[in-house]
């Protein structure tokens, strides 16, 4: 096949050097700790099929419907809340309305395409892997802004890193929805934030502290939540 995407290669420390989680910083070795869930959830059926323009429509219409339902949750707000330093409430404001111009747009562009109605899109039950993820997310966000900033760093990162999968090998996706969600995590902008996150990781988190297993439960979640999306199509 012309456009297939090979799996992304097993984690290893200062694979991430370029963003600032240098081997042996804080956010390397969270990254490290859960390399192996990681991959699997990089290395998905879901996000293969994503990339190979392989992926059933209601696979990808399934995902994308508990998807906005899990952006409509408001995490930045919780991480504007929580920012300890103004430029850090800042930098979250200028993304949050990023994602208000970029991110939502998708998401109601893809539902009005794909035909699905507001109440086709109300009455979907989130996924067991959604629903957990969205508890356990109203539980962090209550929590301290080190396991807050760890689990959006994470939920940022492991994106790029599937995404980045595609542009490590040159592939361009065909089916413009599936173009599109790749381009919302990849590309300089998106590097650039998650950059951003990763060094108020090593800032403020420990991998001694309750943030490892923040880290390590996203990573989990995020690995249920694309498997979900076959469950429930
Ligand atoms: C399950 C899931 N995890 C991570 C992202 C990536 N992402 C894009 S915008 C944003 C923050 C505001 O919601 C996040 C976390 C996603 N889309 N869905």
């Amino acid at each position: 096949m012309v456009n297939h995407v090979p799996e992304a290669p097993a984690s290893k420390s200062g694979d991430w050097a370029f963003l600032g989680a240098e081997s042996g910083s804080v956010a390397d070795r969270l990254y490290l700790s859960a390399a192996e869930e990681w991959n699997r959830a990089i290395n998905s059926r879901f996000v293969n099929e994503l990339l190979d323009d392989t992926l059933p429509d209601n696979v990808l219409v399934s995902y994308l419907i508990q998807d906005f339902k899990f952006f409509n949750q408001g995490i930045m707000d919780h991480a504007i809340a929580l920012a300890p330093r103004e430029e850090t409430k800042e930098m979250l404001r200028k993304q949050s309305k990023f994602f208000a111009d970029e991110e939502a747009p998708y998401f109601t562009d893809f539902l009005k395409v794909y035909h699905v109605t507001d109440e086709q899109y109300e009455h979907a039950p989130q996924t067991p892997a959604n629903k957990e993820y969205c508890d356990y997310l109203a539980e962090v966000v209550n929590g301290t802004w080190e396991e807050l900033i760890t689990a959006l760093c994470c939920m940022e990162w492991l994106y790029l890193a599937w995404a980045k999968r595609t542009v490590d090998a040159g592939v361009v996706q065909q089916v413009p929805a599936h173009k599109g969600w790749v381009d919302l995590h990849e590309g300089e902008l998106f590097r650039a934030w998650t950059g951003r996150l990763i060094a108020l990781v090593n800032e403020y988190a420990s991998v001694d502290g309750p943030e490892a297993e923040v880290f390590r439960r996203i990573v989990h979640l995020e690995r249920r939540f694309f498997e979900d999306a076959y469950d429930l199509a």
